[in-house]
């Protein structure tokens, strides 16, 4: 298998995907919510970077700004270098089938397409044939996300844990530059949950592809590299790889420090 398409590097560091003071506004006035404020942030190409933060904190947002699914209010995202504020919406597209793969909360699958074509649906996208590597990477994703006895069958006929792994393949398979997945293991038992995480720490660590993974539970996040908080749209926390414990006591101490504000 060869790894994913080498791509130049950006702003002389090999980044991916900057934040330049982004902040995200949704309505105005005074009920406007500010669902990112002032996030500056540089995820290096190849790593595994997890998103935490509490409910409504900005995760999302986050996600879909990295994506240019969303636009900013302020600031800048450059995703390979690129300024995804300076794109129509067709340049957008171009780059996301190009450079993203995605791994929706809802698994955004086309329920007339069983499950190999829902998987090989990113390559028809991008007018891509299949090489002898892609069919062989397909199958092992396929295999190792337990879908092997399942590729004939449609979405409407899988459980929602099987739903998401096929999600999860989908968005692997061409194997994007960087993948953006949130709460990949939502809905999975403990058994799946790890080899899917330990898929994407695969994809980051021997194919140099980038992953983003939006995850409330600490023992997803301690396989990534690297940890950002987000609290009330800000980025309150950046830390290397750690442990599911150091990182459960990492956000309680978040919490307290919330609770103790409001009080
Ligand atoms: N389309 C929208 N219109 C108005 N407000 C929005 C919209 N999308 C998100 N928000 C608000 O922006 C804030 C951040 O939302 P976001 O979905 O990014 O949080 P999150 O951290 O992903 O939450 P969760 O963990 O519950 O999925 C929240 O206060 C939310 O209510």
């Amino acid at each position: 298998m060869c790894p994913a398409p080498a791509l130049p590097s950006v702003e002389g560091v090999d980044s991916l995907l900057s934040f330049r003071s982004v902040s995200k506004l949704y309505g105005d006035g005074p009920g406007a919510v500010r669902a990112l404020d002032e996030v500056t942030v540089v995820v290096p190409r190849g790593g595994f970077t997890a998103v935490m933060g509490p409910s409504g904190s900005g995760k999302s947002t986050f996600m879909n700004v990295a994506a240019g699914l969303d636009d900013v209010t302020a600031g800048e995202v450059l995703l390979d270098g690129q300024p995804l504020h300076a794109l129509d919406d067709r340049a957008r597209t171009v780059l996301r089938r190009t450079h993203v793969g995605f791994v929706f909360q809802s698994f955004n699958l086309v329920p007339t397409l069983d499950v190999r074509e829902n998987v090989l649906l990113p390559f028809e996208l991008a007018g891509r044939r299949l090489s002898a590597e892609d069919h062989a990477w397909v199958e092992h994703l396929l295999g190792v996300l337990g879908l092997a006895d399942r590729v004939t069958h449609r979405p409407g006929e899988l459980s929602g844990g099987q739903q998401q792994r096929v999600a999860i393949a989908r968005a692997l398979a061409p194997r994007p530059a960087v993948v953006l997945a949130d709460e990949p293991t939502g809905n999975l038992d403990t058994r799946s949950s790890r080899e899917v995480l330990g898929l994407l720490r695969t994809a980051a660590r021997e194919y140099g592809q980038t992953i983003v993974m939006v995850s409330h539970d600490p023992v997803a996040a301690s396989y990534a590299d690297r940890v950002l908080v987000l609290a009330d749209g800000r980025l309150v926390g950046d830390h290397d790889a750690m442990s599911p414990q150091q990182i459960a006591e990492l956000l309680i101490g978040f919490e307290v420090a919330r609770e103790g504000g409001a009080a």
